[in-house]
């Protein structure tokens, strides 16, 4: 079978090569498959040696000291070690938390079971672009705030926050700061050294790593102090008890030894793609970019095709892998929070789709998509009696709908 072309990134990066050979020498008996906690043998002390080596390469990318790296199965456990761990460890100081209406659901839902344990949580409306301003959250702040949560990248609009900024504010006010970075690491520079960021979660399947696997920085400096959520041998320091997957967190170390060397040539080539991709759509009628185009991640574009149902174009997209924008959850067919909260009706939030770029997408395939989704989009206007109407330039906004 033929395999569509990928342009998903940002749902899941394929394993670069480099980081699955790394990974397979930590799996077999001849290779390090020791248990990094077995201090007796030799077996463990490489495979200590290998989780080592990989907690430097991920704290060299961020700027970060090794010590403040606490491996986890993922971004969505990073949040929730992140969130609840602050909320529970500093519940007498305050129990007011501020986050965005359009993180993802590991942080939100993470939120509303606070809500359920009696924390206060403020959720802030970013800007039409899709942006939390440092403004925003200063104006949330509270005497009981004790934590600020808010994306470094949106994962359906890829627009980016200016965390630094915000960094300043919480810092000032004696506020924590989390930030979800799970679709920035590797992609754009981070450095915890100047940001004054005191929790950040990553993950290593969006960045050319395995999934299963990713960290949360903890700042030892003003220390951040959390409650665990899993416990059991006291690994990590008694933050985040299991045996050491080696394998995964030597993928996840060798994803961002890669990432610091070749960032700078990931974000042009991507941006390339996308202005590529862009160009095929110059001069048709009623195409929207969700988001700001110029703050926002080099590999995604977030795009609405007025009058064309995303469901129905992804359908007839048969050649290419791409994710609906609309995110319908399977029990309903609402369409995505995020571009709601940007202000689209649902009619045009129904009509996105979310193309993201990546590392091995080339410029061949990016044109072959390209053309397959507009031909799409035109064979669906054809079939739309409001693409005839809005062509009869009849004011569909004026137009009295009679429900039946
Ligand atoms: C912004 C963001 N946060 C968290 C997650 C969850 O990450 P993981 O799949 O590693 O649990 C994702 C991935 O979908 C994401 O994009």
């Amino acid at each position: 079978m033929k395999l569509p072309i990928y342009l998903d990134y940002s749902a899941t990066t394929p394993v670069d090569p480099r980081v699955a050979e790394k990974m397979s020498q930590c799996l077999v008996a001849e290779g390090n498959f020791g248990n990094p906690a077995s201090r007796s043998h030799v077996f463990g002390w490489k495979a200590e040696e290998a989780v080592e080596d990989a907690r430097r390469n991920v704290a060299d990318l961020l700027g970060a000291d090794p010590r403040e790296i606490v491996w986890t199965s993922g971004a969505t456990e990073s949040d929730n070690l992140a969130i609840k761990g602050v909320a529970h460890f500093y519940a007498k100081k305050g129990k007011h938390i501020i986050t965005s209406r359009i993180e993802h659901k590991a942080v939100l839902d993470t939120c509303r079971q606070l809500e359920r344990e009696g924390y206060e949580v403020t959720y802030l409306d970013p800007d039409s672009d899709g942006i939390i301003t440092p403004e925003m959250v200063e104006s949330a702040l509270r005497d009981d705030t004790i934590l600020v949560s808010l994306m470094h990248v949106n994962n359906e609009i890829g627009v980016i926050n200016d965390i630094a900024a915000i960094g300043e504010i919480t810092r000032a006010r004696k506020v924590l700061f989390h930030v979800d970075a799970a679709q920035s690491v590797g992609k754009i520079p981070l450095d915890m050294n100047t940001m004054k960021v005191d929790l950040l979660s990553i993950s290593a399947h969006k960045m050319y790593g395995p999934k299963g696997i990713g960290a949360l920085y903890v700042r030892r400096k003003p220390r951040v102090r959390l409650e665990a959520q899993i416990h059991g041998g006291g690994h990590e320091r008694g933050m985040r008890s299991g045996t050491l997957p080696t394998h995964q967190i030597v993928g996840l170390g060798e994803a961002c030894r890669i990432a610091k060397d070749e960032m700078a040539t990931d974000h042009e080539h991507c941006l390339n793609l996308r202005q590529r991709f862009l160009n095929h759509f110059e001069g048709m009628e009623e195409v929207h970019v969700n988001g700001c185009i110029e703050q926002r991640v080099a590999g995604n574009l977030n795009v609405s095709f007025a009058f064309v149902e995303g469901e129905s174009l992804i359908m007839a997209l048969k050649d290419v892998a791409v994710s609906s924008g609309s995110a319908c959850t399977s029990a309903s067919l609402e369409p995505s929070y995020v571009l709601r909260a940007l202000g689209l009706d649902d009619e045009l939030a129904h009509s996105s789709l979310r193309f993201s770029f990546g590392r091995f997408s080339t410029p061949e395939e990016v044109d072959y998509a390209a053309t397959q989704v507009k031909d799409a989009v035109i064979k669906l206007r054809e079939l739309s009696p409001l693409w005839d109407m809005y062509k009869d330039g009849v004011d569909l906004k004026s137009v009295q709908w009679v429900a039946h």
